[in-house]
């Protein structure tokens, strides 16, 4: 396979009434892990599953490395996927229910030990799942989708449940994954945590997609999210000289201001005009969860 680039052009899917994924465009990019983002029923899980073969989409494509999944000489070796993370066989060990996979997928049976070695599950690999944490199962899918070595690693809501160590974890694994030139695509509808994990982000809702980008960019919008913390003795002189409305200024709980609508340069050019000291000017970075509410909000809703 060339690269892992994953396409997805003009991918819809209709069930009976509803559109679950309308008309969706966004690429994926090896060496960075992506989130896929989106409110509950914004279309996520269908898309992943489209991806891979296991629904078939009403109209547009969605392809890896250049081909559709049902098409990949070797699928299991190119694409890791962990959807379900609750579909084990509860009396199974987690080494077994790895055995299990690799056999049904031709992969010699060391992969499993492997694949737990990979996630520190080792440890834990002769005891039954039906004893396993949900961050353990967690991990137990992530090996699931390691055992073939594949180029592509798609997961399905993998931080779902786990502590802040667990995300940690999950944090510097996807990223080491990613370090070595994979291509990672993780869902979550968690977005403080997606900013954590993810270099880039592909927003849907209600089967569209709102925005794609490297999440540096979505955290550094411009406009109503962006805002300027600044501290100054004499904030009634500084914001006159700006000639800034009521509503533009907000005092934080720290003593400072926080100010929207104007540029860093413009506050502090009006400062030195008008003999104002400032303590602090300190652009902000928008919380990833106020851009997604901004972005969808209206779009979201139960379909
Ligand atoms: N097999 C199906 N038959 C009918 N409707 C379906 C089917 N699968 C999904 N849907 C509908 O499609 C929409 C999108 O569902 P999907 O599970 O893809 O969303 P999601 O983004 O993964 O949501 P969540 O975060 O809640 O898992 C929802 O309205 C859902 O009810």
């Amino acid at each position: 396979m060339a690269d892992g680039q994953i396409v997805v052009t003009g991918l819809t899917k209709q069930f009976r009434k509803v559109r679950a994924v309308d008309n969706l465009s966004f690429t994926v990019q090896p060496g960075r892990v992506t989130g896929f983002l989106g409110p509950n029923g914004a279309g996520k899980t269908t898309t992943l599953r489209m991806l891979l073969g296991l629904v078939t989409a009403t109209s547009g494509t969605a392809t890896i490395g250049g081909r559709r999944y049902v098409d990949l000489p070797d699928p299991l070796r190119i694409v890791g996927a962990g959807l379900e993370a609750s579909s084990f066989h509860k009396g199974r060990t987690g080494r077994d229910h790895l055995r299990v996979l690799c056999a049904a997928a031709g992969l010699p049976a060391n992969r499993a030990d492997h694949a737990l070695e990979m996630v520190g599950l080792t440890p834990a690999a002769k005891r039954k799942v039906k004893g396993y944490s949900l961050g353990m199962k967690q991990r137990l899918g992530i090996a699931a989708g390691m055992l073939g070595d594949p180029q592509v690693l798609i997961f399905d809501e993998p931080a779902n449940g786990l502590d802040p160590e667990g995300i940690r974890w999950m944090r510097t694994l996807l990223s080491s994954f990613a370090d070595q030139g994979r291509t990672v695509l993780v869902s979550s509808h968690l977005l403080s945590e997606v900013q954590l994990f993810a270099d880039d982000v592909v927003i849907i809702a209600a089967g569209k997609l709102i925005r794609q980008g490297p999440v540096e960019e979505l955290t550094n919008l411009d406009g109503a999210a962006r805002q300027i913390r600044v501290v100054t003795p004499e904030p009634d002189k500084l914001f006159g000289a700006l000639e800034l409305p009521r509503t533009a200024v907000a005092k934080d709980e720290n003593g400072g201001f926080l100010v929207t609508g104007v540029t860093g340069p413009q506050i502090g050019k009006a400062a030195l005009a008008a003999g104002v000291e400032l303590h602090e000017l300190a652009p902000q970075r928008a919380d990833l969860e106020k851009v997604f509410l901004e972005l969808t909000s209206g779009k979201a809703g139960i379909r």
